[in-house]
């Protein structure tokens, strides 16, 4: 047996979790690569899924991308619950990416005992291939993720976060596209440094594409010196990470759990919180509806999260049914 044969049947016999994440950061890089080649194709056929909401829109790429993230996880685990945003299909092996990021493996002495034994027993895998769709196709290219969350017993403890618009300075002037940020809750998070937000003001970061009455009570509500509008979970939950913002706040039905997943997962791996707007956990179990009715507040420090909950109106909660 050859030297990465052995390799490569110590992985398989290894934790599936670490070999879930792994995977799941290469083919979030893929992935990157599909949305970046179809939108220099400069077709996107979109199609607006005018059944499940306002600006609830979709493109090839979304399309690709889940085909690409589903075909890949499902030839290498065939037995897991992978639940993804678009329409699932297994005949796509032209789609499959097998490639692992070995630096996952160099953490496996630190990755909490019990997420290590996790199987597909108790594990779930939620998939949204393109957050941001309605920014994706008005050009705000950089508010666009890719998400891979993954839950065990219901709870949101690893994610990948893959920004294909983010720009990488790689020194003497040259920039390459795309970065891919993993977190697991236990361990910490790789691929962005935690910044503090300033103490000065209050910054609350909110959605660009989904406002309503009740979004924008909630918002008032928690005072902010600034209220920035950008698309997409995933850039929301980096924005509160690298310091950008101190509070995500929506008070809104339409986010599912494949928008929440990772971000939840990557924000609890640096000591963050997301719950709905009542401060209840938001379950990833299997059986769990996809919908997430009771909104979004989350923010990079427990201290704090409290005193948005608190301050968000009765009338809103009771407005989301929650
Ligand atoms: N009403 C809605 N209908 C469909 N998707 C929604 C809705 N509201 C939020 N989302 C999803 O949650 C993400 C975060 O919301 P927002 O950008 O409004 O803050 C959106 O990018 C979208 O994900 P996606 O782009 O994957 O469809
Ligand atoms: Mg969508
Ligand atoms: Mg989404
Ligand atoms: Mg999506």
């Amino acid at each position: 047996m050859s030297d990465s044969q052995k390799k490569k049947g110590a992985k398989e016999e290894g934790s599936m979790l670490l070999r879930l994440i792994a995977s799941s950061i290469t083919i979030a890089n893929r992935s990157g690569n599909i949305i970046r080649e179809v939108m220099s194709g400069g077709n996107l056929q979109i199609v607006d899924k005018v059944l499940f909401g306002i600006n609830d829109l979709q493109t090839e790429a979304d399309r690709r991308v889940q085909k690409c993230i589903l075909a890949s996880l499902h030839h290498k685990f065939p037995d897991l619950t992978v639940i993804g945003e678009e329409e699932d299909t297994f005949d796509n092996s032209e789609w499959i990416e097998e490639g692992e990021d070995d630096e996952v493996y160099k953490q496996e002495k630190n990755f909490p005992p019990q997420l290590l034994s996790a199987n597909q027993n108790n594990l779930c895998v939620w998939v949204d291939p393109l957050d941001g769709t309605n920014e994706y196709t008005k050009g705000h290219l950089d508010h666009v993720t890719v998400l891979i969350g993954i839950a065990v017993d219901g709870k949101a403890v690893a994610g990948i976060i893959h920004q294909p618009y983010y720009k990488c300075d790689c020194g003497a002037g040259n920039v390459k596209l795309g970065r891919t940020i993993w977190g697991v809750v236990g361990l910490g998070a790789f691929g962005l440094t935690r910044q503090s937000p300033p103490t000065d003001c209050r910054r609350i970061v909110t959605t660009r594409s989904h406002e309503t009455h009740l979004v924008r009570m909630a918002v008032d509500a928690c005072e902010a010196s600034e209220v920035i509008k950008i698309g997409g979970a995933g850039f929301k939950v980096l924005y509160l990470i690298e310091g950008k913002a101190h509070a995500y706040i929506f008070a809104n039905t339409g986010c599912k759990k494949w928008d929440t997943c990772a971000p939840e997962a990557v924000l609890r791996s640096v000591g963050g919180v997301l719950t709905d707007v009542r401060g209840s956990d938001i379950e990833y179990g299997a059986n769990e509806d996809p919908p997430n009715n009771g909104g979004i507040v989350a923010t990079a420090s427990k201290e704090t999260h409290l005193w948005y909950i608190e301050r968000i109106p009765e009338a809103v909660k009771v407005g989301l049914n929650v």
